[in-house]
């Protein structure tokens, strides 16, 4: 789904909270690309309207013509007018460039009380209805609509609505925000519908804006796909919560503004994610000294030589068969609980890959069935425990499995280059420097890395956390070869049961 253009023609409010600035945050927060054309300059704040300088016509038509001219509008919200001969310039337009969506909110008198329209101008708002589908008038601007006094009750407003909405062939949505009572319900009319969207009143004076809001909030969602109902259903949730937050903002003295990203502030916070690209770097930075450490061991150093005893080296090929049996089945769960087709086939190859290419790697080393009668280290238990602790959720298990694919093509490719015919360990270091590991190894570092950029900022500590234990047990694993310290096993839960070859 593309992202709306909506055009707001609307006046100006310098405090924020209503007229074009109330209808840029209200598209934005419903999640289209807000654009405006400024019909009045209003000197007003959240106490009142100071004064109002129309500019000429012949600037407003040069404005629209310069936002239609150059993009696709996908709907347009018309707020404050000001004067007949705006609306005559509006009209004009309307009839030659016809955008798809209109909603138009009929702003004659602001929540303080002030005129924003000339009262000779009320004919001419009239004309401009039927190129709108919807209008959303407050209580005082339905009764000036139907030219009848202001309705005293909800249904009185209902029935005004419904003339209005046969008069003029349009939908209508009264809105109840000026009764009295607890209550503060709109309705959607035409058609000879009546669908009611009852709310309870928030006892608050941040109300200033609310109309312009919801007008623009409609005339998005509208854009976004949503029919009418839902468009009304939406926006009407989204601004109840944006009324609620509006006392936090403490903006002005008088009527203060609506808050309108509290929501999305709250649920996706103002964090800009990470890249994938830059997460690879400030990650593989963060476990710098871990893999220096690892280069730096005994291990790792005899290992590239061909100087490591064949007794370490077989020590360290059993743990790591024990290692890599259950490694593939964290792979597998990785698998099942991957969010897509593509990240599911991965893990399910990678644990097939890992099982049958280190079934032979270890045959072509040890004698038959002798590796599977060792116990796991200390280390490998640990390593295992820490994988297995951290298949609670896909992305932590997916950032714990990625350090065995990322270290050891990283190894793997370095000490492949001190490699010759005649070195003793020269298979095993082909098969971590083989290009289609160092392939499976870079689809790891993707899938991991975007996982880790899509996830909110908890869950991305959380998965660079598991990453760096993983790091962490690496550099154990390659250490405990000629220590031995750790020969005695831990007590071992995990992916159970183990079944000998
Ligand atoms: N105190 C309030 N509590 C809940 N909803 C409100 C409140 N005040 C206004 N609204 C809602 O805000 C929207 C604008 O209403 P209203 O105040 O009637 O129009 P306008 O802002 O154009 O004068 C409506 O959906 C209305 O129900
Ligand atoms: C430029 C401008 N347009 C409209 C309103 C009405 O605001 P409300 O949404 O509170 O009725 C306003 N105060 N200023």
């Amino acid at each position: 789904m593309s992202i709306p253009r909506v055009l707001s023609i609307a006046g100006t409010d310098p405090s924020g909270g209503a007229g074009i600035q109330a209808d840029l945050k209200s598209i934005a927060a419903n999640g289209g690309y807000g654009m405006a054309v400024v019909t009045a300059l209003v000197a007003q704040n959240t106490k009142g309207v100071r004064s109002v300088h129309l500019p000429p016509v012949t600037f407003l038509a040069e404005q629209l013509a310069a936002v239609s001219d150059d993009v696709e509008i996908d709907a347009v919200k018309i707020g404050m007018l000001g004067s007949a001969q705006v609306i005559d310039t509006v009209i004009q337009w309307l009839d030659r460039v016809r955008p798809a969506i209109v909603v138009l909110d009929p702003v004659m008198v602001a929540t303080s009380g002030d005129r924003l329209l000339d009262p000779d101008a009320e004919q001419a708002l009239r004309d401009l209805i039927s190129r709108a589908q919807l209008v959303t008038p407050n209580l005082p601007e339905l009764a000036i609509l139907t030219e009848e006094p202001p309705a005293q009750s909800w249904a009185e407003a209902l029935r005004q609505a419904e003339r209005v909405a046969n008069r003029f062939s349009l939908l209508v949505l009264a809105k109840g925000g000026h009764l009295e009572g607890e209550l503060a319900p709109d309705a959607l009319l035409g058609g000879g519908r009546v669908l009611e969207f009852p709310a309870r009143r928030i006892i608050t004076n941040n109300t200033h804006g609310t109309g312009c809001s919801l007008s623009s909030a409609l005339a998005t969602r509208r854009a976004l796909g949503e029919d009418w109902p839902l468009a009304v259903e939406h926006s009407k949730r989204w601004l109840t919560e944006s009324i609620q937050h509006g006392a936090a903002l403490d903006v002005g003295q008088g009527h203060g503004p609506i808050s309108h990203f509290a929501g999305l502030w709250a649920r996706g916070g103002t964090e800009t994610s990470p890249s994938p690209e830059q997460l690879r770097e400030d990650w593989w930075q963060q476990i710098a000294g871990i893999r220096a450490e690892t280069d730096a061991l005994a291990f790792v150093r005899q290992l590239g030589d061909g100087s490591l005893s064949r007794e370490d080296f077989l020590w360290y090929l059993a743990q790591d068969a024990l290692y890599l049996r259950d490694y593939a089945r964290a792979l597998a769960l990785a698998s099942q609980l991957a969010p897509s087709p593509e990240e599911q086939a991965f893990w399910a190859a990678s644990a097939a890959g890992a099982i049958e290419a280190e079934l032979v790697l270890h045959q072509s080393w040890i004698p038959a069935g002798t590796m599977f009668q060792t116990e796991a280290s200390r280390s490998t238990t640990e390593y295992l425990n820490h994988l297995h602790a951290a298949g609670e959720s896909y992305s932590v298990l997916v950032a714990a499995l990625l350090p065995c694919f990322w270290l050891y093509q990283d190894i793997g490719t370095r000490l492949q280059q001190g490699s010759h015919p005649e070195h003793p360990y020269r298979s095993w270091l082909e098969t971590y420097a083989d290009p289609e590991f160092a392939e499976a190894s870079e689809q790891a570092i993707g899938i991991v890395t975007r996982t880790a950029a899509a996830a909110n900022a908890s869950e991305r500590l959380r998965m660079l956390g598991a990453f760096q234990r993983s790091a962490e047990h690496e550099r154990a694993f390659f250490a405990a070869p000629t220590l031995r310290k750790d020969a005695a096993g831990g007590k071992r839960f995990c992916f159970e049961p183990r079944q000998k070859l």
